[in-house]
C-alpha cells in the first residue's frame, strides 16, 4: 500500500464534508504550537507507537510537514504500518496556513 498526494483544497472539502478524517501534524513542537490545521494532532517518535496501535486503520490519515517533503515518507511510513488511505499534504502547513487560514489555530 503507498500512500498518495492530497492538495489543500481536497483536505479542505474532507474537513467541511465532516469526513472522519486524521490529520497528524510531523513538525516540531514550537511550529505546531505557534499554528496547526483545525483538529490536528502532533505526531513524533514519542507517540507514534501508540497511534499506530489506537487509530483505526482503515480511516484516511493526512501527514502535513512544513513544506510537503518530508510528510511523504511519514504517509509511507503509516502506509507500511497498515493504514490503507494514507496522504502527504502537498505544500504542507506553509500552504496550508496561505490556502486555508480559516482552518488554523
Ligand atoms: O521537508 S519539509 O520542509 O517539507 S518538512
Amino acid at each position: 500500500m503507498n500512500f498518495q498526494f492530497m492538495n489543500p483544497d481536497e483536505l479542505k472539502a474532507k474537513i467541511e464534508a465532516g469526513e472522519e478524517i486524521v490529520v497528524v501534524d510531523i513538525r516540531d513542537p514550537g511550529s505546531f504550537a505557534a499554528g496547526s490545521i483545525k483538529g490536528s494532532l502532533l505526531l513524533s517518535n514519542d507517540n507514534v507507537q501508540l497511534f499506530i496501535e489506537q487509530t483505526d486503520k482503515s480511516r484516511p490519515v493526512i501527514v502535513c510537514c512544513y513544506h510537503g517533503n518530508s510528510s511523504q515518507s511519514a504517509a509511507q511510513f503509516l502506509a507500511e504500518q497498515g493504514f490503507n488511505d494514507t496522504y502527504s499534504l502537498q505544500g504542507g502547513y506553509e500552504l496550508w496556513k496561505t490556502v486555508c487560514p480559516e482552518y488554523c489555530h
